[in-house]
């Protein structure tokens, strides 16, 4: 049985503090994002996403998410501009999302929650590599991005008929050529503030960029996300639904609008 922290009762959101005591820290995330609340800030510049499809490699179940991985030893697909100096590298994507269309982000828009979110997780080029950056404050940068039930979406298919290959932890599958900016929202106005990893090791060292546009996702569509398993093959099957973690108190912190 795995003692690792996941999303169930004995092991979820509210156990990870025992062993992860930074999940009480001062820039813990998700956040409920209150619009009225944000500051626009003009200085903030449009988000630059340059993204190489070569560099996708693989699909992976990780017994918390499915996440796909880019090749990460050169700058082919990067993050640069937004509220962000310097570029950061794209290393992996994933989502999160609920047992029904009514919960599963893990950022909340005035305690309105989105049936899904999209996490493109990118680090620091100031830093040697993916492990050193996450330990820094500026060492990762993350978009998310809303899915919201709606027209069945063409782009997510393409993640979803891998689904089947990667049902159990631990499987993957080839998934090359692929091109992450086909899952943006049209608009790239979005909310920036400063946060951490969702997941234990929970990590402070998350410039999160959330996008106020959503993109839209079918009913039956997310009905294949909750085909997944957490568990192995040789473990006693359990649904991959609400893998998310709620909002976490802001403290001190401000969250500025790329957008009036
Ligand atoms: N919402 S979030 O962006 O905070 C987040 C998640 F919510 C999340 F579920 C994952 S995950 O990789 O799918 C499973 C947990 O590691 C990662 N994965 C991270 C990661 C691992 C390897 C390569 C890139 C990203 C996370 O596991 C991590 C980041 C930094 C240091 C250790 C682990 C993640 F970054
Ligand atoms: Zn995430």
């Amino acid at each position: 049985m795995s003692h690792g922290w996941g999303y169930a009762d004995h092991n979820g959101p509210e156990k990870w503090c025992e062993n992860f005591p930074v999940a009480n820290g001062p820039r813990q995330s998700p956040i409920d994002i209150q619009p009225s609340g944000a500051s626009f800030d003009e200085s903030l510049k449009p988000l630059k996403l340059q993204y190489d499809p070569s560099t996708s490699l693989d699909i992976l179940n990780n017994g918390h998410s499915f996440q796909v991985t880019f090749a990460d030893d050169d700058d082919s697909s990067t993050l640069t501009e937004g509220p962000i100096s310097g570029k950061y590298r794209l290393k992996q994507f994933h989502f999160h999302w609920g047992a029904s269309d009514d919960k599963g982000s893990e950022h909340t828009v005035e305690g309105k929650c989105y049936p899904a979110e999209l996490h493109l997780v990118h680090w620091n080029t100031e830093y040697p590599s993916f492990g050193e950056a996450a330990s820094k404050p500026d060492g990762l940068a993350v978009v998310g991005v809303f899915l919201e039930i709606g027209a069945a979406n063409s782009n997510i298919q393409k993640l979803l008929d891998a689904m089947d290959a990667i049902k159990c932890k631990g499987m993957q599958t080839s998934f090359t050529n692929f091109d992450p900016t086909i899952l943006l929202p049209e608009s790239l106005d979005y909310w920036t503030y400063l946060g951490s990893l969702t997941t234990p090791p929970l990590l402070e060292s998350v410039t999160w960029i959330v996008c106020k546009q959503s993109v839209s996702v079918s009913s039956e569509q997310m009905k294949k996300f909750r085909s997944l398993l957490f568990t192995a093959e040789d473990e006693e099957a359990c649904c991959m639904v609400n893998n998310y973690r709620p909002p976490q108190p802001l403290k001190d912190r401000e969250v500025r609008a790329s957008f009036k």
